[in-house]
């Protein structure tokens, strides 16, 4: 069975002064403070695009060449615009990921009380992160969804400066969203869960068009993303697609169907595993599910977040796959077993 090549050379880490960012913004979302992370500010140009398919799309078109867009948060599970633009279109790849802790406000035009709040906006995710909050702090507050968690602050800030209403009183934001925008925190720490994290992805085009290396070398800690297109509607089609993790002893992450979008009953399954496409096991993992399924879609392998490497599996180690493709190269050569 071939060796699985890794990345070589190892690609430029961030921040690359050199390189083009993009974020789901505007200034003041959770990704914008993701990508701070990786790249503090003046270090690399970096813009805001209203949305996830907008910051998608100016990766692919070359306006930018990493995107920083949300893909999944403990509380309310993937974030489909994510999921969605990765499964169709030119291909991208995942070059990193980011893991921050998401604490929101409640914040509003100065002067603003909390009994003046009859209309909350916010992200979707963002609401579903602070729905009982609201039924029992402002239980007759109508909800109106923004395009991210910054803009309904943003759009606060706007109404006032252009002295209109923006058809809500309060936003459910970041706590530096509320800062930049000049509002009042009516609020803190507004959140159902304690401790709510979202992960964020790092995404740029494969190599090849400017001959840059993305895919980033193996570290021991790493993350491996794809999507799986299931070959028929048959009895069996998922166990067969787990099958293929479960005999190389590869654990899996998170595991979710959405659907294709042509019809219903139509589904794929975005997943993550853990290891590197580079490691024996990952690699004939992906080319186990590469034969049972209709189409694979690779997305990425990439350093963890935590750093925490794979969970010993119950399957073979890295040794015995590499000592089972010595030994079928030998028979195959006609040599003694
Ligand atoms: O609106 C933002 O600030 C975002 O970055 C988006 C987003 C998300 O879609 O998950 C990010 C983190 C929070 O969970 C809420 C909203």
């Amino acid at each position: 069975m071939p060796t699985v090549p890794t990345a070589a050379p190892t690609p430029t880490p961030h921040p690359d002064p050199t390189r083009r960012y993009a974020f789901f913004g505007p200034v003041g979302t959770f990704s914008e403070a993701a990508l701070r992370t990786v790249v503090p500010v003046g270090t690399a140009p970096a813009d805001p695009y209203p949305s996830v398919d907008a910051t998608i799309a100016a990766v692919r078109a070359g306006r930018a060449d990493v995107g920083v867009v949300p893909i999944e948060n403990s509380v309310e599970g993937g974030v489909s615009a994510t999921l969605d633009g990765l499964a169709a279109g030119d291909p991208l790849l995942v070059v990193g990921e980011v893991v921050i802790p998401v604490t929101f406000v409640l914040a509003a035009r100065p002067g603003t009380t909390l009994a003046d709040v009859g209309v909350v906006s916010t992200h979707s995710h963002g609401y579903a992160q602070v729905r009982r909050w609201l039924a029992q702090h402002l239980p007759g507050a109508r909800y109106v969804p923004s395009l991210s968690t910054a803009s309904a602050a943003a759009g606060l800030a706007q109404a006032a400066a252009d002295g209109t209403g923006a058809g809500y009183d309060a936003a459910v934001c970041a706590p530096v969203a509320a800062e930049r925008f000049g509002l009042q925190v009516l609020a803190e720490d507004i959140g159902d869960n304690r401790g709510a994290v979202t992960r964020f992805v790092l995404l740029a085009r494969p190599a090849g068009d400017d001959g840059r290396v993305v895919l980033p070398a193996p570290t021991g800690a790493d993350r491996t993303s794809l999507v799986a297109f299931l070959r028929t509607d048959h009895p069996g089609a998922l166990v067969e697609v787990l099958e293929q993790f479960v005999t190389r002893g590869v654990n899996l992450s998170r595991i979710e169907s959405r659907p294709t979008g042509d019809a219903l009953g139509r589904y794929c399954f975005s997943i993550d595993c853990e290891g590197h496409v580079a490691e024996a096991r990952v690699g004939e993992a992906l080319m186990g599910l590469h034969r049972v399924c209709e189409q694979v879609r690779f997305l990425g392998s990439y350093p963890r977040a935590d750093g925490r490497p794979a969970l010993p599996g119950s399957g073979p180690d890295e040794d015995a796959f590499a000592a089972a493709e010595g030994w079928l190269r030998r028979v195959r050569a006609g040599r003694a077993g």
